[in-house]
């Protein structure tokens, strides 16, 4: 399980350490760590250090300290380094030492951001030391024109590396909004804990790979405001049949999605539900979609019935079900049936407050807006998609239900309660259907739910691995080609193999 605190908790958590003088010592643990990280890189790059270029973007604070302390360790390897100072004061020791180990420095001015621009380009590696945890605001002046003008994070695997320190610059470190101008990196290496910055919204899409530094601080942090889980995380979620199971005893899921308008919605998420290892799915819809559904998948059961009359564990209501009248009822049914039950799509437009956690809304932002809005919230799509993190937790509230928020980090929220993001996500899943088969998983992980746990976030932590094994068997759809939604249970099967016996 990765664990994430705001920037704010980090920082109040180093300060007894940095009141007892032990500031410096912080700042060469998280040089350390940097320099260990660029240097890795460099070697799998270009095989050494030796005659590397490296360019320092160094802020005023802290942040440009770390990155000036692990740009001096690459120099005394042999590396040429420059620094590009983007405020008129620099940490003085710390650029001291860079100078002393023959670092040279370019002050940052309007008539002096092409030369910048053009030695981050000529390098094989770029150390982001602009803005770290004290950053407020976005990027100013002359480094917010670098970074909309770097094509800082050129095409993975190409010249140069972004490594930012600590966090992309310009990025809040609480919430991972981007207030203008920021700085993208192929990887992010953060010290003394994990940012949720970092996690969330255009933080998340910036940072890149992520590696944590340990600096000493753990045990002066409190809970976490954000996880993600990992894979031995979600191995202990799975359930694996044992002798004496029979199918019904297995799990039961229950889809009500699909229209005779989008039936393949139905199909999808029944694939999806069957390759994650459901013992049985009851479809209720009407007979031309499961005259499809019998043709794909001819274990599924249907029915033109209703949600008390099907005996069922789990729910999953409204992929492709349009304005289908007897959908939405049946989502309406599968909201009050007090089981676990997926409300997707179309289903999220019947949302009322007053649910239970065991209801998981599954919205993009697009959807979220629309819920938002009819909980009596003013907000448009661009301002869900800038803070996320802030609106999945609203929404969980307002409605009482655990909220899956798509995106390049999905996050999920229980009403009250913890918060996890997940991103594992390839964007090839940007694609019609990839939604339904993620419903699927996730009511095929519901049905078969038999870990006893109900304490609070039991259901969002369901929710998030339902996210990355989605994700996950994108991946792995993607390593061949574009990804073909219909394909992607089959990605979700061999996912679904390594967890359970990997
Ligand atoms: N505090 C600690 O114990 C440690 C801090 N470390 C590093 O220190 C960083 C925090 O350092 P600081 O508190 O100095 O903060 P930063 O280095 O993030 O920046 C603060 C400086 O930038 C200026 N500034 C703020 N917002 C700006 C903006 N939008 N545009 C331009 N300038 C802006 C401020 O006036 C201040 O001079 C962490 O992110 C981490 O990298 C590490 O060395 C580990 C230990
Ligand atoms: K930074």
């Amino acid at each position: 399980m990765i664990s994430a605190y705001p920037g704010s908790a980090v920082r109040a958590a180093e300060r007894p350490l940095l009141e007892a003088g032990a500031g410096p010592e912080l700042m060469q643990k998280a040089a350390y760590g940097l320099y260990r990280s660029a240097a890795a890189l460099l070697a799998q790059r270009r095989g050494r250090i030796y005659g590397a270029a490296v360019v320092v973007l160094a802020g005023a604070g802290n942040n440009g300290g770390d990155a000036l302390y692990a740009a001096s360790r690459l120099l005394a390897r042999g590396a040429g380094a420059t620094a590009v100072l983007t405020s008129e004061q620099a940490h003085p020791e710390a650029l001291a030492a860079f100078r002393s180990n023959g670092g040279r420095v370019l002050q940052l001015r309007d008539e002096t951001v092409s030369a910048a621009l053009a030695l981050c380009r000529e390098s094989d590696v770029v150390l982001d030391g602009v803005l770290g945890t004290g950053g407020k605001g976005g990027l100013r002046s002359q480094a917010a024109q670098l970074a909309v003008l770097a094509p800082a994070r050129l095409r993975r695997g190409e010249s140069p590396a972004v490594i930012a320190c600590d966090l992309p610059s310009g990025i809040d470190a609480d919430t991972g909004q981007a207030a203008g101008p920021h700085l993208r990196a192929d990887l992010t290496v953060t010290f003394g804990a994990v940012k949720t910055g970092l996690m969330a919204g255009p933080g998340a899409e910036a940072a890149g790979e992520i590696e944590l530094v340990d600096i000493g601080i753990a045990g002066y942090l409190d809970a976490p405001a954000v996880q993600r889980l990992e894979n031995r995380d979600i191995a202990a979620l799975l359930t694996e049949p044992v002798p004496g199971d029979h199918k019904y005893s297995r799990g039961v899921l229950g889809i009500a999605a699909g229209s005779e308008t989008y039936p393949g919605a139905a199909v999808l998420a029944t694939g999806a539900a069957l390759a994650t290892g459901t013992g049985m799915v009851r479809y209720l819809g009407p007979e031309p979609v499961s005259g499809l559904i019998h043709a794909a998948h001819p274990e599924a059961v249907c029915a033109d019935s209703t949600v008390p009359l099907t005996h069922v564990q789990a729910w999953v209501a409204g992929p492709g079900a349009g304005v289908d009248e007897d959908q939405r009822r049946r989502a309406v049914e599968a909201m009050a049936s007090g089981l676990p039950a997926v409300i997707d799509a179309d289903a999220i437009q019947a949302v009322e407050p007053g649910l239970g956690p065991q209801v998981i809304l599954t919205p993009h932002a697009g959807e979220m807006t629309g819920l938002l809005n009819s909980l009596g919230e003013r907000i448009d799509r661009p301002g869900v998609e800038a803070d996320p993190l802030t609106w999945v937790r609203r929404a969980a509230d307002l409605t009482g239900a655990t909220v899956l928020l798509k995106g390049w980090a999905t996050l999920v929220a229980a009403p009250g309660g913890p918060v996890y993001s997940q991103a594992e996500a390839t964007p090839w899943l940007a694609a019609a259907g990839s939604g339904d088969t993620l419903s699927g998983i996730l009511g095929a992980l519901l049905s078969t739910d038999r870990t006893g746990t109900r304490g609070p976030g039991h259901y969002a932590r369901l929710a998030a691995a339902a996210a990355s094994i989605h994700g996950q068997a994108g991946r792995l759809a993607a390593e061949s080609g574009p990804v073909e939604v219909s394909k992607l249970p089959e990605g979700v099967r061999s996912v679904m193999a390594d967890l359970l016996h990997g």
